[in-house]
């Protein structure tokens, strides 16, 4: 399928589907590439939504097909025959759903072949499609990630994660201000933590309060490190590794006084218009946190780079178009970063460490080898009474996971430390 602007969704949809399987790109990077930019917005909308969340059911797509298939065609053909699949047991009509499949497929001179035989797959899978989606088996993680993810959690609760990835994330906000009167003007549930949580399906620009900055769209696990910092008012803190700006932005709310440093510019540039829309303020730095040298400060939040897998549920072509490669590199930074962390700040100072990730490697290891390098380094048990006993792991940080708070939505998987420099 060519990547040039095209209004349907389904086609764009089946483009980023093979760039996220076929190339191993991430879908972040197929949403910004100029040829997906260029759809008008409903369509880029559409087809980010019916790629979300093909990728979420993949295999349940692949069994519902296989049994009238007799081989599987090559990949642009099989995803458009995937999305097709998705949108029947979201309960489409058939007759629109076929068409629509094979009107995608005759559009594009390499799947054009293909558009008989996914009439008559099409036609056969969308009898009963909804119940047999959901017979079909739950998707599981690929191998290079539910193997170390079973050596650490066990199976029962990967396959509780897994069923978490799979039915996505709710859209949560960060009020800048009191968080039981944002809950009130958006209509949405005030979370034990202070986040505010609403349906996936909201249009959050349509929200109230969006220009005047009023509140920020921020997972409900990702607000909680900064919370560990305390009453940072009047304190002079770094966020080490701060765009595109959430953490930032909370500490600049609770009246700190920020220095937001980053090594990507682009991604600064996010985070400055994040402060702009809000109205907050911070110190923006473009550097590499290794090498920076303006301390001390009161404290430091550092939100390390890491495999991100503890945000599947919002990114569910990460296990598919990643394969572990990185990993190892990423858990040497985080132990770079930690040490620089401890370096800024001041004696007596506290850090907070954290990753967005299921692997213990980028967490509790983390702070386990941190406290054997700096003899005199403390970790401090987190206090607060929205705390879950059941999240406190043995090192004294706090382990979130998307199986948690399920009946609520979940959240992302999270791992988070109070460190103390002696
Ligand atoms: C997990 S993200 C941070 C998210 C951010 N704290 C937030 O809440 O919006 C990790 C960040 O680390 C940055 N980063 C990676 N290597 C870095 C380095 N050597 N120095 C500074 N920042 C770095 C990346 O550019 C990325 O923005």
């Amino acid at each position: 399928m060519p990547r040039s602007a095209t209004p349907d969704p389904r086609r764009a949809a089946a483009d980023l589907l093979g760039q996220v399987l076929g190339e191993g790109r991430l879908m972040s990077e197929a949403l910004g590439a100029s040829g997906f930019l260029a759809l008008p917005p409903e369509a880029r909308a559409e087809a980010q939504r019916l790629a979300t969340g093909t990728l979420r059911g993949l295999s349940r797509a692949d069994y519902v097909l296989a049994p009238h298939l007799r081989k599987a065609p090559p990949l642009k053909a099989r995803n458009v025959l995937r999305i097709a699949a998705y949108e029947l047991a979201q309960g489409g009509a058939a007759h629109g759903v076929v068409n629509a499949a094979v009107a995608t497929l005759k559009a594009g001179k390499r799947t054009e072949g293909f558009a008989g035989l996914a009439n008559a797959v099409l036609r056969k899978a969308a009898e009963g499609a909804p119940e047999a989606w959901a017979a079909a088996p739950a998707p599981r993680l690929p191998d290079w990630l539910r193997e170390p993810l079973v050596e650490a959690w066990g199976k029962t609760d990967v396959a509780a994660m897994e069923r978490a990835h799979e039915a996505g994330a709710p859209l949560d906000l960060t009020p800048k201000g009191e968080a039981g009167a944002l809950a009130e003007a958006v209509g949405g549930e005030l979370l034990p933590t202070g986040s505010v949580r609403l349906s996936a399906r909201t249009q959050v620009s349509a929200l109230p309060g969006f220009d005047a900055g009023a509140w920020w769209v921020q997972d409900a696990a990702a607000a909680l490190p900064a919370k560990l910092l305390g009453d940072v008012a009047g304190l002079r803190v770094l966020d080490m590794c701060a765009a595109p700006g959430g953490k930032t932005l909370q500490l600049a709310a609770a009246g700190a006084e920020v220095v937001a440093l980053d090594a990507s510019e682009a991604r600064l540039g996010r985070l400055r218009e994040n402060l702009e829309r809000t109205g907050l303020s911070a110190e923006v730095v473009c550097g590499d946190a290794l090498a920076f040298d303006a301390g001390p400060f009161d404290a430091v939040l550092l939100d390390a780079p890491c495999s991100a897998t503890g945000t599947i549920r919002r990114h569910p072509d990460l296990p598919h178009a990643r394969a572990g490669e990185g990993i190892a590199e990423l858990i040497g930074l985080q132990a770079e970063m930690l040490n620089a962390a401890l370096r800024l700040a001041r004696p007596g100072g506290r850090v907070v460490f954290c990753t967005c990730s299921l692997i213990p490697d980028e967490g509790e290891c983390q702070v386990e080898e941190a406290l054997e390098r700096h003899p005199g380094l403390s970790v401090v048990a987190p206090e607060a009474d929205w705390i879950d006993d059941g999240w406190r792991s043995e090192e004294g940080g706090l382990r979130l996971r998307p199986d948690y708070w399920a009946e609520a939505g979940g959240m992302d998987g999270f791992y988070m430390a109070v460190l103390e420099r002696g």
